[in-house]
């Protein structure tokens, strides 16, 4: 079930996560949103590996993203930010394993960022706490420090301001409509709701919350419209992030992945375990 890697590489997780509600309650002066999620980390992502040399300050990627330059790579200003930061004078060459469709809503990029600070930090020996690792963070994303905290959690703010909260265990069927959604579309958009009040977190129910960015984007996208006509005909189901992935939820694994077989083949799908912790620091600790 896991499904990170294990070549001859020493693999880092790059979990998924899913927001499980995503209410918009304002906009700051610069900007930014103000929201309120719930952040659920996922036991299913990407994975990286990182060739450290101490002779050589050359940072790059050994598997480059199609359509991706390496200067433009989350992975690779992660690692340029941790290097220039720490005054590290060590390099990197980074292999990435990716499964996480770009630009969905299930932070793959912020991800791969967040890996790649804390694996360095740890690889480089550069000594910055896990405080220091999601302030740089988040300089590179909103999602970025969420991902470097490794919990599932709730967050406030523009993202930043994260309260644990473990969820009892569940399936997540994650379905991609093959249609790219850009957040700051989303978040520049007049049709955007923005004044949803705030909830209390002890007062969280998934059925009484929503995703304030799902009308729009189903209305701008029909795919996605359609995808999730289809999921919620088995199980409750809602858009994640600024989309396009669109999620259902399950108790029970063997359920969701019958759903799965019956999907139509233009989706692409997964089925993910939602876990409170994430695997990448349990790879920490396995470090340590
Ligand atoms: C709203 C979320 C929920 O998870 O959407 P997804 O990206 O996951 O779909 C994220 O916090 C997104 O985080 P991330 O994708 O890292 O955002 P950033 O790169 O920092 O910002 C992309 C653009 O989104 C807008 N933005 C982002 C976050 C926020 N709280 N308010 C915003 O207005 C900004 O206009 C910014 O230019
Ligand atoms: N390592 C990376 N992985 C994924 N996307 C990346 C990466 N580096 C830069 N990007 C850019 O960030 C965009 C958002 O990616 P991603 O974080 O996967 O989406 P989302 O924030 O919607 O979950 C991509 O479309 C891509 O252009």
């Amino acid at each position: 079930m896991n499904s990170f890697v294990s070549k001859q590489k020493d693999w880092w997780p790059s979990p998924a996560k899913l927001n499980l509600f995503l209410h918009i309650l304002g906009r700051y002066d610069n900007g930014y949103h103000q929201l309120q999620s719930l952040f659920q980390m996922l036991d299913y992502g990407d994975a990286l590996a990182f060739d450290i040399s101490t002779d050589d300050t050359t940072i790059r990627m050994e598997t480059p993203l199609d359509g991706v330059p390496d200067d433009d790579n989350l992975i690779v200003k992660a690692a340029r930010l941790l290097a220039t930061k720490t005054k590290c004078n060590k390099g990197a060459v980074i292999s990435l394993d990716k499964r996480l469709p770009m630009g969905g809503g299930i932070g793959g990029g912020s991800s791969n960022a967040a890996t790649t600070l804390v694996a360095l930090n740890h690889l480089w020996n550069t000594g910055l706490s896990e405080d220091e690792l999601a302030e740089l963070g988040l300089s590179l994303g909103a999602d970025v420090p969420i991902f470097v905290r490794g919990l599932t959690a709730f967050a406030g703010g523009v993202g930043e301001e994260i309260t644990p909260a473990p969820q009892q265990e569940q399936y997540f069927l994650v379905a991609n409509p093959n249609v790219h959604v850009s957040t700051a579309e989303v978040f520049t958009s007049p049709d955007l709701p923005r004044n949803t009040p705030a909830i209390r977190w002890e007062d969280y129910k998934f059925e009484k919350t929503w995703n304030d960015c799902q009308q729009l984007v189903a209305n701008r996208y029909p795919e996605v419209a359609k995808l999730l006509q289809w999921l919620v005909h088995y199980a409750p189901s809602r858009m994640t992030g600024t989309g396009a992935c669109v999620f259902a939820t399950f108790s029970d694994y063997t359920l969701a992945e019958q759903v799965r077989a019956q999907m139509p083949e233009a989706w692409q799908s997964f089925v993910a375990k939602g876990v409170n912790r994430s695997p990448l620091l349990d790879k920490l600790e396995q470090q340590r």
